[in-house]
């Protein structure tokens, strides 16, 4: 049985639709995370599974048990759900170990010590327990955060754009710390981002949001390599479509070149497709009939990334080894090195 299940959950905001039909279930200990630019309602889920709204249609359940209908709703203080927010949240009076306590007030004193106390160890912070959360870094405020929900043993977490306060290289790198400690107790999470390398860093299962409605809900390794949409495909890693047709009931033939192998059922020979070409499906060969110019060139250190334009206009990325350094506007011999096949019917 799943954990948490969502059916056909939509909800409004006067007259505009912000959730529309969306269902997934997430097993006991997974972490999943909700991938979607701004505004495609990612926060607003969370604030149903919460109990900050009110549901209007459709069903939440949490461990068998339906915790939001249009019918009825448990309020969101009964239903065991713990939340990190972005900008943490901590009480600015309170030192980091009555933070972390704040939530175990019916708990015997020695036992809430003890869990404080344990808490402070799963993240790292057992030398800060008398600290006050100004003299910590955003990154130490954070953990602190995420201890304090993790303390009253939630059925389930919430993390809304947890590491959005903190740079590049510290969001990282908490972000496999948060992992590490959410399996480590065995927690179910979910996690609401916008950045898909924090997504793949951190989750199980994604699942991608546009405009209230999920597009797919999978694997990260499935989600770039098995997109369900067209959508899908553009949002998630780096690529371009280019046209193509299909020759044959195993080939698809592109101005790159022919690709023989296993081509996807729903397509007949003579369709019209776009196929999705990621940089490392491009390869650079000298020997190749196959020319294409340097329009643009991202420098990577171990590679450059080339925007290459063909002979009919269309544009390709290249992943190429930076001891290959061309110049903008130079041509360049290309040849096709595709693994599988991912393409959607032209419209
Ligand atoms: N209380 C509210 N009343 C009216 N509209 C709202 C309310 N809360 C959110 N919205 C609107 O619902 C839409 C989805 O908001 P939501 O915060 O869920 O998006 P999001 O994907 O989490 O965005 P972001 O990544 O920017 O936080 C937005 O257009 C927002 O303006």
């Amino acid at each position: 049985m799943s954990l948490l299940e969502l059916q056909s959950v939509s909800q409004s905001y006067g007259d505009r639709n912000i959730i529309d039909d969306m269902s997934f279930a997430l097993q006991a200990g997974e972490i999943a995370c909700l991938l979607g630019s701004s505004g495609c309602g990612k926060t607003t889920v969370l604030r149903c599974i919460a109990g900050f709204e009110p549901l209007q249609g459709g069903e939440i359940r949490l461990a068998g048990r339906c915790i939001a209908s249009a019918a009825a709703n448990v309020p969101a203080h009964l239903r065991e759900i713990g939340m990190v927010f972005q900008d943490y949240a901590l009480f600015p009076h309170l030192s980091v170990a009555e933070n972390i306590g704040f939530g175990l007030g019916r708990m015997p004193r020695t036992q809430r010590e003890s869990r404080v106390a344990a808490m402070l160890e799963v993240v790292g912070l057992a030398a800060y327990g008398k600290a006050y959360p100004h003299e910590l870094s955003g990154g130490q405020q954070q953990r602190v955060a995420l201890a304090r929900a993790l303390a009253p043993q939630p059925r389930l977490l919430l993390l809304d754009e947890p590491f959005s306060n903190l740079d590049v290289d510290l969001r990282e790198r908490l972000s496999r710390e948060v992992r590490d400690i959410l399996k480590s107790q065995g927690t179910t999470a979910i996690l609401v981002t916008h950045d898909q390398h924090e997504a793949f860093a951190m989750a199980d299962k994604v699942g991608v949001m546009a405009e209230g409605r999920l597009q797919q809900w999978a694997a990260p390794y499935q989600l770039y390599h098995e997109p369900a949409t067209r959508y899908v495909a553009d949002f998630i890693g780096q690529g371009a479509f280019v046209p193509g047709k299909v020759t044959g009931p195993r080939c698809v033939s592109l101005e790159l070149g022919e690709y023989c192998s296993a081509v996807p059922r729903q397509f007949v020979v003579g369709d019209a497709v776009d196929v999705l070409l990621r940089p490392d499906d491009v390869v650079h060969d000298d020997a190749s009939k196959v020319k294409a110019k340097v329009l643009a060139k991202v420098f990577r250190g171990a590679e450059f990334v080339y925007t290459l334009q063909l002979a009919s206009g269309h544009s390709v990325l290249a992943q190429v080894p930076s001891h290959h350094d061309h110049a903008i506007g130079e041509a360049i011999g290309i040849r096709l090195e595709l693994d599988h096949l991912i393409a959607f019917k032209q419209v």
